[in-house]
């Protein structure tokens, strides 16, 4: 099989991992620093099968029109944002990621912990023995038990939020995009009403055309004036510039983000400047655990889209059925 993996030196944790363990088997397999590199290698493209990137990486339909034997796109981490997969799958390409169970349960535990430390003021009240200051006579910490809690987004990680906070005795809805069974601790509801009614906020959706901007300045105004807003999702639903106006007029708010557009976060943004604000640079949910189990999962995907087996974490699995026939027709 011919592989390609595109991506700087910070993936090489991974790519060293899959390019070892794939000529072990015997497959041959190029590095390309950038997208530009990759279709500079004109006569490459013509044989490559599979691609291994990031989501930072984009995958859309010119690229796929220079690849007509590329059958897979593996990409290390669980968001797919640069990736078309509509086109993708409409072209017989399996997408798969690393969605693995340890990620999105470090992702879920990291949106409780943002929950709970902008609840409990833990990083104003932190500050008061770092700078050497008397301990304040007004409390601010709230508690989370008897809260409603909105999620934005009820995919793996959303669903792993709301089963650990089921044991939290709160009130637990979630906005979704279709209809589908819920546990019995969630109720569905609409983005409005989640948006105007919970105390907390919580976005677990992913990236793409639709969501994109989604929650605008309009949008966030009508949350209530004292909500707890956590994101640790992508930046790119809900413009920084937004959200950093509104935390800014609304001192009772509090947000905790991980995850901005663009990354890193801009030197001048205002959000830094926010004493409501719980900032991370895209790591709060990024554990020892996890890290050392997504290079595993991606040799794995490689792997198995390499040997046409259907991997285990797929994106797209409306393709599979058509994926394995071009199997048949690779092998005729
Ligand atoms: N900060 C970090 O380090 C990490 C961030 N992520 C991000 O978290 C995202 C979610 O991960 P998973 O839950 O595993 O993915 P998933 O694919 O299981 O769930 C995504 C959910 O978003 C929903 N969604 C998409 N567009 C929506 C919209 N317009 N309105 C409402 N819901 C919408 C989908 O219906 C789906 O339920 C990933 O796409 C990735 O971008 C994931 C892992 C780590
Ligand atoms: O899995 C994902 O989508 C992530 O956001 C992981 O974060 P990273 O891309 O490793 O900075």
């Amino acid at each position: 099989m011919n592989v390609a993996l595109v991506g700087t030196s910070s993936f090489d944790r991974f790519f060293n991992l899959a390019h070892d363990q794939l000529q072990r088997r015997g497959h041959s397999v190029a590095r390309f620093l950038t997208r530009k590199d990759l279709l500079a290698a004109v006569d490459a493209l013509q044989s490559l099968e599979i691609l291994g990137a990031s989501s930072s990486f984009t995958a859309d339909r010119e690229l796929f029109a220079k690849m007509p034997r590329l059958r897979a796109l593996v990409s290390p981490f669980t968001g797919v944002e640069g990736f078309d997969v509509s086109a993708a799958t409409a072209n017989g390409i399996l997408v798969a990621n690393g969605q693995i169970t340890e990620n999105s349960v470090s992702m879920a535990e990291a949106a409780v912990l943002f929950t709970l430390a902008s609840l409990y003021d833990l990083h104003g009240t932190e500050r008061y023995l770092r700078e050497n200051l008397p301990r304040p006579s007004q409390v601010r910490a709230r508690m989370l038990m008897g809260k409603k809690v909105g999620l934005i987004g009820f995919g793996k990680i959303g669903q792993a939020i709301a089963e650990r906070l089921s044991a939290w005795g709160v009130r637990l809805v979630a906005s979704v995009r279709t209809t589908r069974p819920m546990p019995a601790y969630v109720a569905a509801q609409s983005l409005d009403e989640v948006l105007a009614t919970s105390d907390v906020v919580i976005m677990a959706a992913a990236l793409n055309p639709e969501s994109r901007g989604m929650l605008d300045l309009d949008a966030l105004r009508r949350m209530k004036p004292d909500v707890v807003f956590v994101n640790i999702t992508r930046g790119g639903i809900v413009p920084d510039d937004a959200l950093a106006a509104l935390a800014a007029e609304r001192p009772a708010m509090r947000i905790a983000l991980d995850v901005f557009d663009p990354e890193p976060l801009k030197e001048n943004s205002p959000l830094r400047d926010l004493p409501n604000a719980i900032l991370t640079p895209h790591m709060v949910g990024h554990t020892v655990e996890s890290q050392k189990r997504l290079p595993e999962a991606f040799c794995e995907n490689l792997l198995a889209v390499a040997e046409w087996r259907v991997p285990e974490y797929v994106v797209n699995p409306s393709v599979i059925e058509t994926w394995l026939r071009k199997q048949d027709s690779a092998q005729l």
